[in-house]
């Protein structure tokens, strides 16, 4: 079985910037967990951009289950990205005047893979997942903008999460939150990917959460000015 997530000798750059990424080599099994960490600059969100084939690398490869995503075309890779991939940006980008569970089953509109692999109907796994991230049901039908940050970035996990994609994304989604909610967060997004067998990868600043991952990426920072 192909892992989860392969690179192979990645190196990427910016059109006309020096080299930001250069990765030889690294393997994530199914259902894994990655913690990227490194210098701000260092091309951590570029790297996410890279596994979500936002972007594309200047050499090397990178597969997800199996596949190069260099070699699908750019609708393709929409397509790919939507049915095996959730997303939880820093901001989150939610849909503010959507509700909750509208915002949540928005993922699914691009995407009949993950509408197929619903055990139930949209809205019950929708309220299943808000349920397990403890979102009080009370707030569901309620527009997004009207809640806060932390109960925002449930949402936003809810919505990466639905129809169980292989791969979990999360760049930096603690990082509007207090210590002691970011702990909660991250066990109860560490309880539903391991519920449906989706794999983490996660950027942080936070030290305090590395200890939590068992594999760990540190980006050194290629593009450093050395000092006079
Ligand atoms: N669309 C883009 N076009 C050109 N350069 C970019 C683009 N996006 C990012 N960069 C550059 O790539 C470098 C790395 O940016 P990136 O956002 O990946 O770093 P990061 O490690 O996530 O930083 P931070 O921790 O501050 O969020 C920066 O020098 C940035 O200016």
């Amino acid at each position: 079985m192909s892992p989860l997530l392969r690179i192979d000798t990645l190196e990427f750059a910016w059109p006309g910037r020096p080299p930001l990424l250069r990765l030889p080599r690294l393997e994530l099994e199914a259902g894994g967990r990655l913690f990227i960490k490194g210098p701000s600059g260092s091309g951590k969100s570029t790297l996410l951009g890279l596994l979500a084939g936002i972007q594309l690398p200047s050499q090397g490869r990178i597969e997800i289950l199996g596949q190069d995503l260099s070699r699908l075309s750019g609708r393709a890779r929409d397509r790919f990205r939507a049915d095996h991939l959730g997303y939880i940006f820093q901001q989150f980008n939610l849909l503010p005047f959507l509700s909750v569970r509208d915002n949540v089953t928005s993922a699914l509109i691009f995407s009949r893979h993950k509408r197929r692999r619903l055990q139930a109907g949209a809205e019950r796994e929708a309220a299943r997942l808000l349920e397990g991230l403890q979102l009080p049901a009370t707030l569901w039908q309620q527009p997004v903008h009207q809640l806060s940050i932390g109960q925002q970035q449930r949402v936003a996990a809810a919505r990466a999460l639905i129809g169980r994609p292989e791969l979990v994304i999360a760049d930096e989604p603690t990082s509007a939150l207090d210590a002691d909610n970011r702990a909660a967060f991250i066990e109860l997004l560490f309880g539903e990917c391991d519920r449906q067998g989706s794999g983490l990868v996660f950027v942080s600043h936070d030290p305090g959460l590395e200890p939590l991952f068992p594999r760990v990426l540190s980006l050194p920072q290629l593009n450093e000015v050395p000092p006079c």
